[in-house]
């Protein structure tokens, strides 16, 4: 049976696949949070952040890690030299890499030129689908995800339409996530909620849903550039939709806080909440990242 239940449920899903219908969406995500349950389960997971501190940990989170830059003056060696950083990014540990490089769709060929010359591997992320605003048509949108897919982007981020989610509109912001899904190809699709610019969980909550209905392969919190990013408040409800698709359709989609977070014990305490809510199988680099651009140094004096 328990094998059975998630498979039917896939039948379900993919029998709608592309289709939204707010009905349905409606009524799977109306749900309360109780602020106050949130704030102990915080405190808790702060708390197993201190206790989780030691080396072996640290050089998990280093490989959970997105190494990012986005910045308005990156330029070819910068982001090679971060490319660098992220393939050995404890220089006397070969064997720890870090999960991604992180850049802007202008950026991401050089990365791709740097690692063909040099035959090394690594992931690159590229944002793109109208990072980090999303005031844009869907036709550029689109396009920039095509274009950093052929530029050598392995995964792309991309944002969903506040403005659209404000309005409760969730079927334009599902069909946008739908149709840059579509143009990423193989390509792994982060999609980032900007939880900072959302106003309410329950629009967490929904725009999670949305943005897992219509195929990301991981939801991500925040782009760095809104005045509140990452927070465990909205991690908490990000990873119970996250929990909630995994128990109706038996798919695991991954977890990404990323913007604000620079320090081991603020990392570790997202570890310890995906353990909580998740479980251990998420804590991987294929299910859980965190996006960053200052933590990686933070993780080094630590080690
Ligand atoms: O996606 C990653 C974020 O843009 C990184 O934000 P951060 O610079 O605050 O670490």
């Amino acid at each position: 049976m328990a094998t059975i239940v998630p498979t039917l449920f896939s039948f379900v899903r993919d029998t709608y696949k592309g289709r939204f219908d707010v009905d349905t969406f409606e009524k799977e995500v109306a749900r309360d949070f109780d602020n106050q349950e949130i704030a102990q389960a915080i405190s808790k997971y702060e708390q197993e952040a201190k206790n989780l501190r030691n080396k072996d940990e640290i050089r998990k989170v280093i490989q959970y890690i997105d190494l990012t830059t986005l910045n308005g003056d990156d330029t070819a060696s910068k982001v090679v030299a971060l490319a660098k950083r992220a393939i050995n990014p404890i220089p006397t540990d070969p064997s720890i890499h870090c999960g991604s490089v992180c850049v802007y769709p202008q950026r991401i060929a050089d990365v791709k030129k740097f690692l063909t010359e040099t035959k090394q591997t690594c992931h690159i992320t590229g944002v793109a689908g109208g990072f980090p605003s999303g005031q844009y048509h869907l036709k550029s949108k689109v396009l920039e995800c095509e274009l950093s897919v052929a530029d050598g982007a392995t995964e792309i981020d991309i944002v969903i339409s506040r403005a659209s989610a404000l309005e409760e509109d969730w079927k334009t912001v599902h069909d946008e996530v739908l149709a840059c899904k579509k143009a990423c190809g193989s390509a792994h699709l982060k999609t980032i909620l900007a939880t900072g610019e959302l106003k309410t969980l329950s629009n967490v909550y929904k725009a999670s849903w949305a943005s897992m209905l219509a195929g990301s392969d991981f939801i991500k919190t925040s782009t760095g550039k809104e005045s509140v990013n990452a927070t465990l408040e909205v991690a908490y409800v990000m990873c119970t939709a996250v929990k909630r698709w995994h128990e109706l359709t038996g798919q695991k989609v991954g977890f990404k806080p990323a913007g604000g977070i620079k320090t081991v014990d603020e990392a570790l305490a997202y570890v310890a909440l995906v353990k909580d809510i998740l479980g251990e199988q998420w804590l991987n680099p294929t299910l859980f990242r965190i996006g960053a651009s200052s933590l990686l140094d933070d993780c080094l004096k630590a080690l």
